[in-house]
């Protein structure tokens, strides 16, 4: 097994909760070669995350050998607390209980409401901090996992009074190790940005597609990219989801606040759209939204970078991305980002890739003596 020789985390881990999030941690250590361990309330959720390599099974050594010299065998140097929101604190008081040698992270999204509710059990909190990989899918259990979710995506930790030095480094080397970019906050600072960040987006998304819920097929059938991008995650957990948006419900609606008075504001426009300033003012929101989108950051979280796209026609076969994208590499150029998209009914798709702008008439000119259709 490959092990980066700059790892921080030597292990044993035991990940508790092995689900999506759990599972992928599991998967991300494992295959480094880190001594991995898998537990979860379900015991089929732990067998499959067990069984897809992201750790061995803690209750198959508890089959064994009893709770207590399980806890002992394993011995982790690290616990990562991968349930669901709203039991967080509370399987992260069991697991410093448990294991009184081990740091114990949560990876929770919301943060403040699990250092509160830790800080009421009077459990001595130098072992724990608190973590949020800020990524994610909008599929759950560990079937859906894969070891490479955090790489290249921001991993929040949020520092309290009364963290050790050396869980901070264990909890940071998490992440690094698992190909994650480090950023620190306080668990206010967390919950305030994950609410315009994160949450109110969702909550955008889930409402925006519940629109659609009685909109005939063949009217859907027309969408295109646009409403796939801004309903994509509209598909999330809903269990989960519930927890999320209680849990952080003060910061979520203090965005929702400024979203109602747009709202408000672009109805009383469009009711009366040839009134005087109505134009004016609809072409105001929608530089605002301009503004908005062009100061998330690019790749790798850097500045926004304007890089120039192409389309190319593949068939929709297999192997034909993937001959693409080889080809575009021998041909020299690096690919910034991609999109595909399918044409409805036709058995093509359109390969949207970007590239540096210098790039990009070279790289069409290339693709076309090789054969390939482009869509300017
Ligand atoms: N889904 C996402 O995109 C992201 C989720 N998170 C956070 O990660 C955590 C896990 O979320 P997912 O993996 O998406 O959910 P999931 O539903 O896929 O996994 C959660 C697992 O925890 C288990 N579980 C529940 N109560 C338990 C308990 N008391 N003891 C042991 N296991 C228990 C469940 O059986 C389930 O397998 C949540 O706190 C969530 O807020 C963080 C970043 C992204
Ligand atoms: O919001 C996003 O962009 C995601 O990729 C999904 C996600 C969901 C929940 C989280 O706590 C963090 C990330």
């Amino acid at each position: 097994m490959h092990r980066n020789s700059a790892a921080t985390v030597s292990g044993p881990v035991l990940v508790i909760g092995s689900g999506l999030l759990g599972a992928s941690v599991g998967l991300g250590l494992s295959v480094q070669g880190v001594e991995t361990w898998v537990s979860d309330i379900s015991p089929t959720t732990e067998a499959v995350a067990a069984d897809i390599g992201a750790g061995r099974s803690l209750a198959r050594l508890v089959e064994q050998v009893g709770p207590e010299s399980a806890r002992a065998d394993i011995d982790p140097q690290l616990v990562v607390v991968a349930t669901p929101p709203d039991v967080a604190a509370h399987t992260v008081a069991q697991a410093l209980e448990d294991y009184p040698q081990a740091a114990v992270v949560d990876i929770a999204s919301v943060k403040e409401p699990v250092l509160l509710a830790l800080r009421e059990t009077g459990a001595d909190l130098s072992r724990y901090i608190g973590t949020h990989p800020m990524s994610g899918r909008e599929k759950s259990g560990p079937v859906a996992a894969r070891g490479e979710l955090f790489m290249s995506r921001p991993w929040v930790i949020c520092e309290h009074d009364d963290v050790a030095p050396e869980t901070v480094r264990l909890a940071r080397g998490l992440a690094t190790d698992l190909g994650a970019n480090v950023a620190t906050m306080d668990v206010q600072e967390h919950d305030a940005t994950v609410a315009l960040i994160s949450h109110v987006p969702q909550v955008m998304s889930s409402l925006l597609a519940s629109r659609l819920r009685e909109t005939p097929l063949e009217s859907l059938s027309l969408a295109g990219q646009g409403l796939r991008d801004t309903t994509r995650i509209a598909a999330s957990d809903p269990g989960l989801w519930v927890q999320i948006l209680s849990a952080n419900a003060r910061p979520v609606v203090e965005t929702l606040y400024g979203v109602r008075e747009d709202l408000n504001r672009l109805i009383a426009t469009l009711e009366r759209p040839t009134a005087d300033g109505a134009r004016l003012d609809i072409a105001e929101l929608m530089t605002e939204g301009n503004d908005g989108v062009a100061r998330i950051p690019g790749k790798h979280g850097g500045a926004p970078k304007a890089f120039s796209a192409l389309t190319v026609l593949v068939d929709d076969t297999p192997g034909q991305i993937a001959r693409l994208l080889a080809e575009v590499g021998e041909i020299g150029v690096n690919v910034e980002d991609m999109r595909m998209e399918h044409s409805q009914g036709q058995p093509v798709g359109m390969v949207e890739i970007s590239v540096v702008p210098t790039a990009r008439d070279g790289l069409v000119h290339e693709l076309t003596e090789r054969g390939w259709k482009i869509a300017e």
